[in-house]
């Protein structure tokens, strides 16, 4: 396959969901140039992962911390502090503005961009409604948004089905990460606000979150390079 512009490569992020620190280095050698953004989430975090942050971006990757931080102010505060120079893209907090406010504050002019989680994609109304929320997903969405922006929050993470409202309201410029993404015919799993990764980039994701379709695929590589080539075709 051609060489892909490293603008649409860079709008992939590849969700590392792996249990050790061997595995993610294995995916990160078979994956090679076709992926220039991962993201290391609770998996592997907790198995020893955060070090590989540092790692990644000294071999020029870009890494997504998605460690979606909520406590009291001062606690996510001091989480963030501790993360800050570790030369992070991005931090994931949940949408609370207590939460959001603690890690704008902390995050000063590190350059690391904390985004809010607005509403879990493997969440719809009926989930939001056993959780004791009187909003649905769409209003809720647009809520949280409305608040991260006031905060300065640097980016959402949403479905993709809610990127084509988000981006009226916050504008062209703020990053809006969509996980849910699921190429034609791939899996749900337990995503149920999901959408392929020409429709999610039409819709006005500035970047794709993908996991298990890569990550599971008979061949990531390939797997990455055709997310990349329909990105690279949909925007
Ligand atoms: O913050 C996230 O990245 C995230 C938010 C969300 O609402 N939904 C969601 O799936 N994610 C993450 O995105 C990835 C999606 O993985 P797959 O469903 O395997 O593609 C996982 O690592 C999730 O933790």
């Amino acid at each position: 396959m051609a060489q892909a512009d490293p603008a649409d490569r860079d709008r992939l992020i590849v969700a590392l969901d792996v249990p050790s620190v061997a595995a993610a280095n294995a995916m990160i050698e078979k994956l090679g140039d076709s992926v220039g953004f991962y993201k290391i989430g609770y998996q592997l975090a907790y198995a020893g992962g955060l070090p590989l942050v540092e790692k990644l971006a000294r071999a020029g990757k870009k890494v997504f911390v998605d460690l979606k931080l909520h406590d009291i102010g001062n606690t996510v505060a001091r989480g963030v502090e501790s993360l800050n120079s570790l030369g992070a893209t991005f931090l994931t907090v949940h949408a609370y503005p207590q939460t959001m406010k603690a890690a704008v504050a902390a995050r000063g002019d590190s350059g690391l961009k904390i985004l809010a989680v607005t509403v879990l994609t493997s969440y719809d109304d009926s989930d939001l409604a056993d959780a004791g929320y009187r909003f649905g997903v769409r209003d809720l969405v647009e809520a949280r948004a409305r608040q991260a922006l006031a905060i300065g929050v640097d980016g959402l993470v949403c479905s993709p089905e809610e990127a084509a409202n988000l981006r009226g309201i916050v504008g062209p410029d703020m990053a809006l990460v969509t996980p849910g993404i699921r190429p034609a015919g791939a899996a749900a799993g337990d995503q149920k606000r999901i959408m392929t990764p020409a429709r999610a980039i039409t819709a006005g994701a500035s970047h794709l979150v993908v996991g298990r379709p890569v990550m599971e695929a008979a061949d990531p590589k390939q797997a990455a390079e055709a997310i990349v080539a329909e990105i690279a075709q949909a925007k």
